[in-house]
């Protein structure tokens, strides 16, 4: 019997093919069709490579001096597609690069030889042998380094490759470790700097699902692909069609990389609801779209959908964009992507519920119910307004309490006044007012309509109970962070409890509507046992993220539940120059320094593909001030709006609000900011979150203008 070889690519040659001119990259791409179907047939010449550290790295000619590199172990029918250049560039690259097996861990490695140590004693030992005395075989060790208390076995089982070891060992600081962070492959990186951040071992190995307990064949690179790891830079492919659909979009890298966890949590059987937490750009959405995909796939029967929803119609519209080319049409005809506020209202017209949603109280018929509800309110108590209004939201609506014995003995906690009974007693009439002066004109606040959906699924599903197979199979909820309670207790009643029924992705670092926060354990969602995270960010430079995550010190951050969240364990994978921050006197001002600064980034880019770059403000007003300004000064300029699709145009300026910039991405941001969103952090977590939101949409430059 005949087996096919098993052929992969690396991501770095998908990054090199993105480079070609466009000529050699078809011709590439035909070639590696071609590859792959007979990876052994004649007319492919593999060639030595004179001086190259790893004898499996061979070069083959693919047109005029373009070379591909093609790692081609003795032993197995293994062929790995790692790189594209000129002829000599080619050679370069592939004398200092060397692939190994992680001897604990099995995953395919990729080392520079700059960083590994010449051949050393042990690099001949074998994994059980490594944590033999450390002093003996790494001498580096009696330096105070950053994990002396590791073992070589542990090092390995975070990701470390054998050859490493010594590398690894003489790094003293965090700034040493980040400043090796290249050199390194993502999960060592990731995996010594949450040791470092004070993280056990086994603590990283727990949330990765990791095992370390079997026996790995260190030449078998045929089983080695089959890791996770292994499959966040090399992506086995075996067929001509998904070999074509990869090539046509080289750095579309999410649609085939996934970090390792990305990985674990996308595919498989989950005994409950997750949920999966990350800074921005960690990933979280092209997770729900990858796990959203496996559960259509794979358990979702003919007449079933899985449910892809998120807060905002913008988002929902590039999530169902991505999904279309992520999915083949069949598993597409298996998704449903909504925003929330668009899928009940759907429900409630299908349901003949006649009423319309309240978003904004402060215009036409809702602005007059509500003066109609204060209008009632006990002048005695000598509350404000707004006390009524952020009690309505925060507590009468996001609870959903409908009686005044429900009100009585409402959580209030946060809210700053105490009120007594009797006091309850006195203010409740006014949202009783407001419901019965909502009903009158048809009208329903928006987490009214949530519960009161959530109440007739219920009651359907109790009637109907084992009768009918219910519409979902499965929830993916993306920026569940503003999804409010009676959102989630929806969520919560559109599929039955059991086996893969929620997964949500969120992080409470971008809570941007504020009046949304929730705890899923109060929202009937146990999340015990399946919580997880993300901790590496794909889009923004690491200066960038820092100077964001500073933005936020000093600010309470939850977990989307009743916990914490932090940002301690939160790195970036690439770098770049850090944000400039300046304070100017007015917007003529901050437009003057937008294009210089959008001059200077186009003059550093040179030749290179165009940048795509974002004003972003907190008003419409200031964003339409600042594309007149900008405009005027002879860039071409496009506001994003409520309305409008995010376009990828190059050579324009995008400008948008804060809460529309939400979820999109560009090369480069100018972020506008009134300068009181930088006052006392207790009082502006809010605005403050809205600028981490603003400055992560970047992924290399940014800059914040604090405008007086
Ligand atoms: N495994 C991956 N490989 C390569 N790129 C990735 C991977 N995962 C995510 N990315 C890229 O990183 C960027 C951020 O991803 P994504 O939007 O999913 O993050 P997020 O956590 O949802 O961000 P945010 O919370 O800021 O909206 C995107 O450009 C995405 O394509």
């Amino acid at each position: 019997m005949s087996f096919k070889p098993k052929v992969a690519l690396s991501n770095e040659f998908l990054l090199q093919l993105a480079k070609l001119p466009a000529k050699v990259h078809t011709k590439v791409m035909k070639w590696a069709i071609q590859f792959q179907a007979d990876p052994k047939s004649p007319g492919i010449n593999y060639e030595n490579i004179n001086g190259a550290r790893d004898p499996n790295l061979k070069s083959v000619r693919l047109d005029g001096d373009w070379r591909g590199i093609v790692f081609k172990p003795s032993a197995g029918d293994v062929y790995v597609l790692l790189y594209v250049d000129h002829h000599d560039d080619a050679y370069r690259w592939a004398e200092k690069r060397k692939l190994t097996i992680n001897p604990v861990t099995g995953a395919m490695q990729m080392l520079t030889v700059e960083s590994v140590a010449e051949p050393g004693p042990q690099e001949a030992m074998s994994a059980n042998d490594a944590a033999v005395d450390r002093a003996e075989v790494t001498p580096a060790a009696a330096a105070p380094a950053l994990f002396a208390d590791l073992d070589d076995r542990e090092l390995m089982s975070l990701g470390v490759p054998q050859e490493l070891l010594a590398f690894v060992r003489a790094i003293a600081t965090e700034d040493e470790l980040d400043a090796k962070q290249t050199q390194l492959p993502l999960e060592a990186y990731e995996g010594l700097f949450l040791v470092a951040a004070g993280d056990t071992v086994g603590q990283v190995l727990n949330a990765r699902e990791t095992r370390v307990d079997k026996a790995i064949d260190t030449q078998d690179f045929a089983a080695a692909l089959a890791t996770p790891e292994s499959q966040s830079r090399f992506v086995v492919v075996s067929d001509d069609e998904s070999m074509t659909a990869i090539l046509n979009a080289p750095l579309a890298q999410w649609r085939v990389f996934l970090h390792p966890t990305q990985n674990k949590l996308a595919v498989g059987d989950r005994s409950g609801p997750v949920r999966v937490l990350g800074g921005a750009g960690t990933g979280k959405t092209v997770l729900a779209m990858h796990r959203a995909r496996w559960l259509a796939e794979n358990r979702t029967e003919a007449n079933q959908k899985v449910f892809v929803t998120t807060f905002t119609r913008n988002l929902a519209a590039d999530i169902e964009q991505n999904l279309r080319t992520l999915c083949s049409s069949e598993t597409f005809a298996k998704l449903e992507v909504r925003n929330l506020d668009a899928w009940v209202n759907a429900f409630m017209r299908s349901r003949k519920l006649e009423h319309r949603i309240v978003y904004d109280r402060k215009r036409d018929a809702a602005y007059q119910a509500w003066q109609a509800a204060l209008a009632v309110k006990d002048s005695a108590l000598d509350l404000p307004d707004s006390f009524y209004e952020q009690e309505l939201e925060q507590v009468v609506l996001a609870q959903g309490i409908t009686t005044l014995d429900q009100y009585r003995t409402a959580r209030r906690t946060g809210r700053g006044v105490i009120l007594s009974r009797a006091k309850r007693d006195a203010v409740w009439p006014v949202f009783e007012e407001y419901r019965g002066q909502l009903a009158s004109r048809k009208l329903k606040e928006v987490d009214d309509a949530f519960r009161e959906v959530a109440d007739v699924l219920s009651a359907e599903a109790e009637r109907e109970r084992e009768s009918a197979r219910p519409l979902y199979s499965a929830i993916v909820a993306d920026e569940t962070q503003d999804l409010g309670p009676q959102a989630l207790r929806l969520l919560r009643a559109l599929v039955p409890a059991g086996p893969n029924d929620l997964f949500f992705v969120g992080d409470g670092h971008q809570r941007i509507y504020s009046r949304n926060k929730a705890a899923m354990s109060r929202c009937g969602i146990d999340i015990r046992g399946r919580a997880r995270k993300l901790y590496l960010n794909y889009r923004t430079t690491d200066e960038i993220r820092r100077q964001a995550v500073a933005l936020l010190q000093g600010c309470e951050i939850d977990d989307l539940d009743d916990g914490h969240d932090e940002t301690k364990r939160y790195k970036s994978l690439s770098h770049g120059p850090a944000p400039s921050v300046l304070s100017v006197k007015g917007i003529e001002d901050a437009a003057k320094h937008a294009v210089e600064f959008v001059r200077d980034w186009n003059l550093a880019q040179g030749e290179g593909l165009p940048l795509s770059f974002c004003v972003i403000a907190a008003s419409e007003k200031s964003r339409d001030a600042m594309a007149s300004l900008i405009q005027s000064a002879g860039l071409h300029c496009i506001a994003i709006t409520a309305q409008s699709n995010h376009a990828d145009a190059r050579d324009v300026i995008h400008l948008a609000t804060m809460h529309r910039a939400k979820g999109l991405e560009f090369d480069c941001v100018i972020v506008v900011a009134p300068r009181s969103y930088l006052d006392a952090p207790e009082e502006t977590e809010t605005q403050r979150k809205l600028l981490y939101v603003a400055l992560t949409r970047a992924k290399r430059g940014a800059m914040l203008i604090e405008l007086d």
